[in-house]
């Protein structure tokens, strides 16, 4: 029985910078738990303190049910498998595998029978006599895998093991690995800044932003219910479209959502009136995913107040559907710019990392707003409303559309970029 707490944890780094900042978080016994955030957001500085790999300056760490802050990694009973997974490049599979084994004084034939049950089922037990360097990107994760869950450790921490490798391999391999440590019940945190791994894999998970816990939940209470606008926009793919408006409170008709040459209506018998009422008068974020604006065809009746129009600018094709664009004449507000906690940008670390340095040099951006903007940057970056339309349906360039709104999957955010109405946990 393993669960991990973090007790208002901090990391300010020699130099000042606050990596990681009063972090509350409880990772349950047998849990697959995903730490998700953009590049820079302190998900590694997270796992390596819960490794005893970083000391914390605030808070505490408690491994099951004692406090840990003290504890020695060795002491600590945790695996790790970062991004690239080191093997010892002069023993072969079985070899690397055996090595804890080995150094744990376990008897040789019954460590050799567990190494070929592990390497069993994580589908390289006929290559366990080869070097690492004769090995794919995967197999050599899948060897790094086996060997930090030789020797069972209470928790198993993962860093970003997958991005190094080719998008078909990461989806494979993902499917593996959650099976693998599901199936071995080790209390499992998995970092990554890819929100789909994130999505697909977790029990449970955390999004976090410049050192700060934005939400926590299970990816569907996160995806549906987000408790911020950055995390509502780092879980949209496509974008999520994310409308300024300014709410009226007006009797016998409901909540007008006024975008400025268009409008909104959230009636008043709407589970969210009693919340929204309060921001009478205010600017609001609304949050539309561009599956919960539906095309009609022009003519068609609607109720009043659901209907946004545009005209369509751009259109891609991606296989299953299209996703157009199209000018509304609405003001849209940066993700990236909402809610950012008050403290010097992470721009210039006392320690870049080697992507953060690389991405420097490729001039990259480094947080995720501004990536998303850059996705559409060009053709796009006017562009107010992204609705999605399914294949032999499309509209062309240049023509007017009208969007039917489902109002009860829209989101409704405050200027700060937190949920007008309670989120659901
Ligand atoms: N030893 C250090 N000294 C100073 N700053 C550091 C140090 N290590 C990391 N940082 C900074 O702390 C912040 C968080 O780093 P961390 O590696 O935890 O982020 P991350 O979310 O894992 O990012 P990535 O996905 O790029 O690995 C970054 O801005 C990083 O540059």
């Amino acid at each position: 029985m393993t669960d991990v707490v973090l007790d208002g944890v901090d990391k300010v780094y020699p130099g000042g910078f606050e990596a990681v900042r009063n972090v509350r978080l409880r990772i349950n016994d047998g849990e697959l738990f995903v730490l998700l955030g953009p590049s820079g957001c302190g998900k590694s500085t997270i796992l390596r303190m819960i490794a005893g790999l970083e000391e914390i300056t605030g808070g505490d760490i408690w491994l099951n049910g004692s406090v840990a802050n003290d504890l020695s990694p060795r002491d600590r009973n945790v695996a790790m498998v970062f991004q690239e997974g080191a093997l010892y490049p002069h023993r072969t599979v079985k070899g690397n595998m055996m090595f804890p084994l080995e150094v744990s004084g376990d008897d040789r034939a019954e460590a050799h029978a567990k190494v070929l049950e592990l390497a069993r089922a994580l589908g390289i037990n006929t290559m366990i006599d080869r070097l690492p360097r004769t090995l794919s990107g995967g197999q050599r994760q899948r060897a790094a895998i086996g060997r930090a869950l030789i020797r069972e450790p209470s928790v198993f921490l993962m860093d970003e093991p997958l991005s190094s490798l080719d998008a078909g391999l990461r989806t494979e391999l993902r499917v593996e690995i959650a099976g693998l440590v599901r199936s071995s019940g080790t209390t499992t945190v998995y970092v990554t800044h890819d929100q789909v791994e994130a999505m697909t894999m977790a029990d449970r998970m955390a999004v976090l932003r410049d050192g700060v816990l934005e939400d926590v939940g299970t990816p569907e209470q996160i995806y549906a219910d987000p408790a911020t606008v950055f995390v509502a926009a780092f879980l949209s793919s496509p974008p999520i479209n994310l409308l300024q408006a300014t709410l009226w409170a007006v009797e016998g008709e409901g909540l007008l959502l006024d975008f400025g040459p268009q409008r909104l209506t959230v009636p008043w018998e709407d589970a969210r009136a009693s919340s929204l009422i309060s921001h009478h008068g205010q600017s609001v974020i609304v949050g539309i995913r561009p599956d919960t604006l539906m095309p009609i065809a022009p003519g068609t009746p609607a109720a009043p107040g659901t209907v946004l129009s545009g005209q369509v600018r751009a259109l891609e094709f991606h296989g299953h559907e299209w996703l157009a664009y199209a000018e509304a004449g609405i003001p849209t507000v940066d993700a990236a710019e909402i809610g950012r906690p008050h403290r010097p940008a992470p721009a210039a670390p006392e320690r870049p990392g080697l992507r953060d340095r690389v991405r420097e040099l490729l001039g990259r951006p480094n947080q995720v707003g501004e990536a998303v903007e850059e996705e559409h940057a060009g053709h796009h970056r006017r562009s107010d409303l992204v609705f999605r339309i399914a294949p032999g349906n499309r509209p062309n360039r240049g023509d007017h559309v009208a969007l039917t709104v489902d109002l009860d999957r829209v989101l409704f955010f405050g200027a700060n970029g937190r949920r007008v109405n309670p989120v659901l946990r």
